[in-house]
């Protein structure tokens, strides 16, 4: 396979359990260069145990997953971050004492080789400038001094997807990018979003539950149900299959 037709992430066969409970049964899935995949599915279908075994945070019973085609099975997650797999959180991973600057920094400087050290600067070596040029592309300047505490929820979650831009990833896996913010909120911040990652990291996995935001953002779909991949193809296709209505969507599709 050339790097042209090779897919960006490759999970094969995977599965986890947790006791009696099968949170992953024979999972495979491909990803494309420049896909915008949704994984949608009920609570406890299994797309955040999908995201946390792609992620590291996971190990799989069995299967395998690759990355441009190197087997990234089993890693910690702080390796595959290395090797271009970035991710956000369903709640926000951030430090609420510091600012919104502060945070993006230390994102940047843990992100360099060396990592982030107890005796550098993190601001020093231009990592202040990016830092700013990655909140503002997220519309949070106006922030940067702000300690996080008191942002709303919704900027929490855009900063957390911007700290996960700092490493220029591969391949960004988005945990519900919308949970919290309010209806209004959902679609100008998925705009920030994808306009943000435009060109730098095209290859996107989200997780979302309002079908509304998957027709908007996504290419392709896919629908888990207890801990299996049950439809996967274009957003009508999905949304208009039966067992997703009956499991996922509930109708509203
Ligand atoms: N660390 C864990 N320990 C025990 N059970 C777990 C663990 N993580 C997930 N599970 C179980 O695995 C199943 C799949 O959970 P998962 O979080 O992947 O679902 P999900 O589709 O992301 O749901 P949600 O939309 O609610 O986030 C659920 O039954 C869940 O309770």
């Amino acid at each position: 396979m050339t790097s042209e037709t090779r897919p960006v992430l490759s999970a094969r066969g995977l599965a986890k359990s947790f006791g009696a409970v099968v949170a992953a049964s024979d999972v495979t899935i491909e990803v494309p260069a420049g896909q915008k995949l949704c994984l949608i599915g009920s609570n406890g279908a299994g797309k955040t145990t999908f995201v946390n075994m792609v992620t590291g945070y996971l190990k799989p019973d069995s299967g395998a997953i690759e990355l441009d085609g190197e087997a990234i099975t089993g890693l910690a997650p702080r390796a595959i971050a290395r090797k271009g797999i970035c991710r956000s959180f369903q709640i926000p991973q951030l430090c609420i004492e510091l600012t919104a600057e502060e945070n993006m920094l230390v994102a940047i400087a843990a992100a360099e080789p060396r990592g982030l050290s107890f005796w550098s600067d993190p601001a020093a070596g231009g990592r202040d400038a990016r830092a700013r040029e990655l909140l503002d592309r997220f519309g949070l300047l106006a922030m940067a001094d702000r300690p996080v505490s008191e942002m709303p929820g919704g900027m929490r979650k855009l900063l957390d997807i911007a700290m996960a831009l700092a490493r220029r990833p591969r391949l960004l896996l988005l945990d519900e990018p919308t949970s919290g913010v309010s209806a209004e909120e959902k679609f100008p911040a998925m705009d920030r979003v994808m306009e943000a990652v435009s060109g730098q990291a095209s290859t996107i996995v989200f997780v979302e539950h309002d079908m509304d935001i998957v027709r908007g953002y996504a290419d392709r779909v896919i629908a888990f149900y207890s801990g299996r991949v049950i439809s996967d193809g274009t957003p009508d296709h999905v949304l208009s299959d039966g067992e997703v209505k009956r499991y996922v969507s509930g109708g509203a599709a």
